[in-house]
């Protein structure tokens, strides 16, 4: 770090962006890990073109305007964030840094930024939850057909102070991701997917990821049977790669499950939909009463072929009709991708990637630097573009470029 000069921040000279930050986190992960934090699914497609569909806008800068005080923060679960910027939950966060989530927690919390936590979390989330203290977290859940271990969950998750619930509704099946296959993923020891077993300590919460069944993991899965939504006592189905002992689950659907769900969270916790990319979509959400949704294709994880999410995002908002709020995320790599995508009318933004590219170049201290490096971004494209407050940011600060150059107002 380079000592900052009377009025100045502090820099990393070694990493002054988020690309830099990823070639750093690039030399430090091993082949296993970067290629499941970094890969999309099949080729590939969706997961650049998140990235490439933030360059098909440009900002309209209004100058003149006084910007000597700008104001990042926006309300979010009752909290004043810090930017209009929150850490997107990615499973396994142990595999860049051995302090894993507590880390992101810890720099989250030093950054009043809020954090989403995955169900595939390294780190109990009683322990993440401790960690951030009262920044407001959210755990993200996958819903499995077998209710009992998603029912604890929400319990412990509402006792321990989450803010809300995130189904995910985009993985039905699990992506095709193909270097996780060559790689035959594996969660090393001594990690754990550490909210699967009541004590965390246990061995039960050791994971196998390609498919393969340890007894354990068999025991677990015939124990769990019973808990099935519709009584039926059998195995889950189990592809290439499963969820730790639990499938993907095919069955999500609106009427039961979101239902189901929302009981369960009540009244503590909110229930918000990641994963929706369409206005029909939206709408269904909406009309099930869900708390808010975040535009995602699961960092292109998912669908490849689906369309970008920035693009996806002004029909949801335009449907939405700011009845709930419109989050979004995918491919957001500096703060001008932020304001790009609150003027098309999200309420907030997540990041997903970067946040493991910090943890992996320096902990807690890299997923410092990666939250300082966009809250930074987010401020000097404000003041440049000649707003100060975060609600000030419309879509008359956009231009569309097609592919021939042509600009076009929005
Ligand atoms: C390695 C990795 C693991 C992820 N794990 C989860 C997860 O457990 N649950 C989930 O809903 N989304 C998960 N996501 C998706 C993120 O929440 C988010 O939607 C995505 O990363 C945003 O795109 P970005 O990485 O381009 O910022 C994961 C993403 C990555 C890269
Ligand atoms: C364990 C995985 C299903 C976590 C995930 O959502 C992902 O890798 O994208």
């Amino acid at each position: 770090m380079a000592a900052p000069a009377k009025g100045e921040q502090m820099h990393d000279l070694n990493c002054l962006t988020i690309k830099e930050l990823e070639q750093h986190a690039a030399v430090r992960m091993d082949k296993q890990t970067r290629d499941y934090y970094n890969e999309g699914a099949d080729s590939g497609s969706t997961l650049l073109e998140n990235i490439q569909a933030y360059a098909k806008y440009r900002i309209r800068p209004r100058v003149l305007r006084d910007i000597s005080r700008i104001d990042t923060s926006v309300s979010i679960f009752g909290f004043r964030s810090s930017v209009p910027l929150g850490i997107a939950p990615t499973a396994m966060q142990c595999l860049a840094h051995p302090d894993g989530e507590i880390a992101t927690a810890r720099a989250c919390k030093k950054a009043g930024m809020v954090m989403g936590l995955s169900s595939f979390a390294t780190s109990t989330l009683e322990d993440v939850a401790e960690a951030i203290g009262s920044t407001p977290h959210v755990l993200q859940l996958y819903l499995f057909e077998e209710r009992e271990h998603s029912r604890k969950l929400i319990a412990r998750a509402k006792k321990a102070g989450y803010k809300a619930v995130f189904l995910t509704v985009d993985t039905p099946m699990l992506g095709r991701r193909n270097l996780e296959i060559r790689n035959q993923f594996k969660l090393p020891k001594p990690y754990k997917i550490a909210n699967f077993t009541e004590d965390p300590s246990s061995d039960a919460a050791a994971t196998v990821m390609d498919g393969s069944s340890s007894a354990k993991s068999d025991e677990h899965k015939t124990e769990s049977a019973p808990g099935y939504h519709d009584g039926e006592n059998r195995t889950p189905p189990r592809g290439p790669i499963t969820f730790h002992t639990h499938a993907a689950n095919p069955t999500l659907c609106w009427d039961r499950d979101i239902e189901w769900l929302k009981k369960e969270c009540a009244p503590e916790m909110q229930v918000w939909v990641k994963g929706i990319a369409t206005a029909e979509d939206a709408l269904l959400a909406v009309q099930h009463g869900v708390d808010g949704i975040v535009v995602s294709n699961h960092g292109g994880r998912q669908l490849n072929g689906a369309l970008a999410t920035l693009d996806a995002l002004p029909e949801v908002v335009a449907a939405v009709r700011g009845k709930i709020p419109v989050h979004v995320d995918g491919g957001i790599r500096h703060g001008t991708d932020v304001f790009k995508a609150l003027a098309l009318g999200a309420d907030f933004c997540w990041i997903g990637r970067p946040v493991l590219w910090g943890l992996a170049y320096k902990g807690q201290e890299g997923v410092e630097l990666c939250l300082r490096l966009f809250s930074d971004e987010i401020k000097l494209c404000m003041g440049l573009a000649g707003t100060t407050k975060v609600e000030d940011i419309t879509k008359d600060y956009l231009v569309k470029v097609d592919r021939s150059g042509f600009v076009s107002r929005l």
